[in-house]
């Protein structure tokens, strides 16, 4: 049975949005070249977002955009400043200066964001320069680089005023300012950086403020920034994409393995999958544990350096890797202490206080403490989370909440990362009832005994977004032949193990990173020893449990698949499988269902109990 890697599986409609009435790229007025970038990046219409915004954002406005994540924010404000600047360039070209800033959270998101500009200003040749402060070069080579008045500079707060500060960035004939991720720019701690910024920015400057969702800091930022803005409130339901279709597993800790196991084995999945978890072991734990079946992943959370993290974004969008394990709130959770090794990887690593990590800090459903929770801002350590957050991972098929988070607002943020730019996509969320908490090794993390409170609070917001979580039933009986595998599996995914792999990783993440290349040529011995621990297996390899048995197997064809179904594969019953058939001797046989009055996508296993 051959694995589909290919990315383009997914089928992709047309951006979500881009409506017959709604104007093309030609109809917004663009300018050639910029026209010229967007033919190249195969955008052929607007999406809804970038539909409203530009042509309100040309003529001047003030935009406060709300829109789901993946619905193309960067384009609807990357665009319209380019375009500015290339008019305000045609007017006076000998003018020298700074004209556009652009404001994100982390330095993923700065880098993500210089990308764009990078692509769509491919035709303008050296009248648009951009800058990325947050780019590890040198204070020298940075100040360099300033004093050559870049047009546009793109950066976390932090960056932007140590720059202003020293003189090196003016920000005097600053005409365009841009707040990516504004509800996150605050609750990271940059309220002070902000509050010295606003002062820094001259009266009158076009201020564009972009958002998932709506919070209260935005209201806060639009106060400082913003002068009478248009509000762009692009309800879910406006999109015309194809969108999330949303299931939950309730299942015990134990068989959150089994399904995945059953899940990645069977290839129910068709396409790029990102696996949440709740915590840094927990990516470790689950890679590892994939692993014994010749299953092949990439880790992503907040202690490996920021290059590193980078580098496996990158990756696994170039299709090298099909499934990405993140970690994306153990800090807020308070579940994952780094250990010594680690802690001195993250300090190693961490290069600025910015660059990584956000909270979800509303509704945290926390024992005794909630409302403390919920207006609790983060403290520096506490910003290792919220990895996913705005990162363009692309084509993804699927979201599998392995853990799930612990806020219907993270769930939000995570689901976002697949069916972006209008194409269609799964997420599927592993729910451990109060009930079964506790009660199966391994043990789950300590924020799955709220799983269900917060599952409460998924399916309110998403209701109001008019979206519905479904159930989804296993058939247990056919899961069950996979059982032991998963056990013996398991049995080889000790404590230690798992420890041992998350020290590896860190190792060789840190002897990959360019920032210790010339330490090691220094201390080659320091190095040596790395890569003598590095050769050290993580967990026992069992040959046996790569292959599938025949008997095990449930299917021996594919169905096609339907317009419903994309991103995931049904596979049919056959009277093949001895021990199903056996067993349905002995219990009989379900009868096919439906959920939620559509086609099953996971086809044959919903038959079973409920
Ligand atoms: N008009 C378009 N046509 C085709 N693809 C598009 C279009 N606009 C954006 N995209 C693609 O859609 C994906 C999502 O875009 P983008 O990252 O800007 O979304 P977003 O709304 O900022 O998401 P988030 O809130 O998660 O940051 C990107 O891969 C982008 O290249």
């Amino acid at each position: 049975m051959k694995r589909k890697l290919d990315a383009n599986d997914v089928p992709s409609p047309e951006p979500a949005g881009a409506e017959d009435q709604e104007p093309d790229f030609e109809a917004l007025g663009l300018d050639p070249r910029l026209r010229q970038a967007l033919i190249k990046e195969k955008f052929t219409k607007p999406t809804l977002v970038q539909a409203k915004a530009i042509p309100l954002a040309l003529e001047g406005k003030d935009i406060l955009a709300r829109a789901k994540t993946g619905s193309g924010k960067t384009a609807a404000y990357v665009l319209p400043v380019l375009q500015s600047i290339l008019q305000q360039k045609s007017a006076d070209p000998s003018l020298k200066a700074t004209t556009g800033l652009i404001l994100v959270p982390t330095r993923e998101l700065a880098e993500q964001v210089q990308k764009v500009v990078t692509s769509f200003t491919a035709f303008c040749g050296k009248d648009i320069r951009s800058i990325n402060l947050t780019q590890k070069v040198s204070d020298a080579v940075q100040r360099t680089m300033l004093a050559d008045f870049p047009d546009l500079v793109i950066s976390t707060p932090t960056r932007v005023l140590a720059n202003v500060n020293n003189s090196a960035l003016s920000l005097e004939k600053l005409s365009y300012l841009v707040i990516d991720e504004a509800d996150l720019v605050l609750s990271y701690g940059y309220d002070e950086d902000i509050n010295l910024l606003s002062k820094a920015i001259p009266r009158g400057v076009q201020t564009f403020l972009m958002s998932a969702t709506l919070t209260s800091e935005v209201d806060t930022l639009k106060s400082l920034f913003c002068r009478s803005p248009v509000i762009l409130k692009l309800e879910d339901k406006e999109e015309k994409g194809a969108g999330v279709s949303q299931f939950v597993v309730k299942c015990a800790e134990d068989e959150k393995f089994l399904l995945t196991y059953v899940i990645f084995k069977l290839q129910l999945v068709k396409g790029k999958v990102i696996i949440f978890v709740g915590d840094v072991d927990r990516c470790y734990r689950v890679k590892l544990f994939l692993e014994q079946f010749g299953i092949k992943s990439c880790v992503l959370n907040s202690e490996l350096p920021i290059n590193s993290r980078l580098h496996v974004v990158e990756e696994f969008n170039k299709g090298v890797y099909d499934i990405i394990i993140a970690a994306d709130d153990q800090e807020v959770m308070g579940v994952a202490k780094p250990t010594k090794k680690s802690q001195e990887a993250i300090e190693e690593g961490a290069e600025d206080k910015e660059e990584i990590g956000s909270s979800e800090d509303e509704e945290e459903v926390q024992e005794g403490n909630s409302k403390k929770a919920k207006r609790r801002k983060m403290t520096n350590k506490e910003k290792d989370y919220g990895m996913s957050r705005g990162i363009d991972f692309q084509n993804v098929a699927c979201v599998l909440n392995f853990d799930l988070p612990t806020t219907s607002k993270s769930y939000t943020h995570r689901i976002g990362r697949t069916g972006r730019a209008g194409k269609a996509g799964m997420a599927l969320s592993f729910v451990v009832p109060s009930d079964q908490y506790g009660k199966h090794k391994p043990t789950s993390v300590p924020s799955s005994k709220h799983d269900e409170a917060v599952l409460a609070k998924i399916v309110k917001r998403q209701g109001k977004l008019g979206h519905e979580v479904r159930p989804y039933h296993f058939e247990m009986q056919q899961v069950d032949a996979f059982r032991y595998r998963m056990t013996d599996a398991l049995r080889a995914v000790t404590r230690l193990a798992v420890q041992e792999a998350r020290a590896r990783e860190i190792r060789q993440e840190l002897i990959k990173s360019e920032k210790l290349k010339r330490h090691f040529e220094d201390n080659p011995d320091e190095l040596r020893q790395l890569r003598h621990d590095g050769e050290l297996r993580a967990a026992r390899v069992q040959p046996h449990l790569k292959h599938v048995p025949d008997y095990l197997m449930p299917t021996k064809g594919r169905e096609g698949i339907s317009n419903e179904d994309v991103g995931y594969v049904g596979f049919k019953k056959t009277n093949e499988n001895r021990i199903r058939k056996a067993r349905d001797r002995n219990r009989g046989k379900g009868k096919g269902k439906k959920v939620g009055g559509k086609v099953d996508p996971l086809k044959t296993f919903n038959r079973g109990r409920k």
